[in-house]
């Protein structure tokens, strides 16, 4: 038998909230332990520079290209990481040592799939140095070479999960992360994947609450349960060609913009952008090989209980069920950073990390860089 890793994961989403962190032992298929995990938030003024990075990162060109502060954003964003790292070793009773491999996304700053460009900053080499454990970096450069749209990499995850599901789901079965943006996985009984990008998520309603000078995110879903759904501003964004064109599989934060200030009430606009999350990932459903019976919810949305009420109506009326990933025993929160462990340990093996029905690439494919502990 290949040996088990233990692995950390890191992602910084594309809600651009903080670091999630979490331990995985595995050899890179069988997940055989899914250990502890933990969040380090970014403070506001950290948030202001990752979003000033998107802006500045609409220059880039060639993915190397760092322009205005974009560098020294890169280098504190990985020494947030490393601070994430050893604060989770410490509260874990770990050490360097312990840990084989960590897999390192990231914040992604600029996607373009149509142009062949993904751009995440961190630095691999940095991080390798700062934590004293070997790196894996940049998993999504490899797959856009080879014909992918370079996301989702969560799917092959997906199907681990897939496999120690408690027995009485009704399947077909289908993983929903509800992040910034949202994506689903559909796992076939041969195990075949079918995973694509679903529409914005929680960015919208982020952005629209942040304009109102009312926080990050909308609580508990307090302002869209005041609220109604408009329906001509809700049509609009589900007429987005991204749903009526061409399959493409990814998104990027720029693809959708929230309502004019004024256009509709706060409360209202929180509405509708709540029901747009769960009728945007429907629509999307219809394009996988079979009609979904069950929907296992991750990410931040799944603790949005008007997008989860909004979501659960539609897909009762498709003949399906909403669950929460935490209801069949699985961390919605720390999915993805468990994801970026798994996928580290694949990497480490060289066994693909997408596939032409995850990402569009033409064959499955393996990524990512080694940067080895000095
Ligand atoms: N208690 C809550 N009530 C309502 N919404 C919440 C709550 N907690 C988190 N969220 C939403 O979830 C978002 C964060 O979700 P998550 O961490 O899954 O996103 P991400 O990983 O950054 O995105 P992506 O998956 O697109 O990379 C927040 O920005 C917020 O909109
Ligand atoms: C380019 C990029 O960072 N995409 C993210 C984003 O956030 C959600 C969705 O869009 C997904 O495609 C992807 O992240 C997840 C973790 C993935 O690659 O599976």
């Amino acid at each position: 038998m290949t040996a088990v890793k233990t692995a950390i994961g890191l992602m910084s989403g594309t809600s651009m909230d903080g670091i999630d962190i979490a331990l995985v032992e595995t050899d890179g298929e069988a997940i055989v332990r899914r250990g502890p995990s933990h969040g380090l938030s970014y403070d506001s003024g950290f948030r202001a520079r990752l979003k000033a990075a998107l802006v500045m990162a609409g220059a880039i060109r060639h993915r190397a290209e760092r322009p205005g502060d974009l560098a020294r954003i890169e280098r504190d964003l990985t020494l947030l990481h490393a601070v994430a790292v050893h604060d989770f070793l410490h509260a874990h009773g770990l050490k360097s040592s312990d840990i084989d491999v960590i897999g390192f996304h990231g914040q992604t700053v600029l996607h373009r799939p149509d142009a062949g460009l993904t751009v995440q900053i961190h630095d691999g080499a940095l991080l390798a140095a700062e934590t004293g454990i070997n790196v894996i970096h940049d998993m999504r450069a490899a797959d856009m070479v080879a014909g992918g749209q370079g996301a989702p990499l969560i799917p092959v995850y997906h199907q681990a999960l897939a496999a120690n599901l408690p027995g009485d789901l009704e399947g077909p079965v289908v993983f929903v992360n509800i992040g910034g943006i949202s994506n689903l996985t559909f796992v076939g009984d041969d195990g075949h994947l079918s995973a694509f990008d679903s529409g914005p998520g929680n960015m919208l309603i982020d952005q629209w609450i942040e304009a109102h000078g009312g926080g990050a995110f909308d609580a508990g879903g307090a302002v869209a349960a005041a609220g109604a759904v408009v329906p001509d501003v809700a049509a609009r964004y589900l007429n987005h060609t991204f749903f009526s064109g061409n399959l493409r599989r990814s998104l990027d934060r720029g693809d959708f913009a929230p309502p004019a200030k004024g256009e509709v009430s706060l409360e209202d606009g929180a509405r509708t952008l709540a029901y747009v999350t769960g009728a945007a990932i429907l629509r999307c459903a219809t394009h996988l090989p079979a009609r979904p019976k069950t929907y296992i919810v991750s990410g931040g949305g799944r603790l949005n209980p008007v997008i989860m009420r909004e979501f659960s109506v539609l897909a009762a009326e498709n003949g399906a069920r909403v669950v929460s990933s935490d209801a069949v025993g699985l961390d919605g929160g720390a999915m993805e950073a468990e994801a970026w462990a798994y996928l580290a340990v694949r990497s480490l093996r060289g066994l693909p990390l997408t596939f032409p029905g995850t990402t569009g690439v033409r064959e499955p494919m393996s990524g990512g860089i080694l940067n080895p502990k000095p």
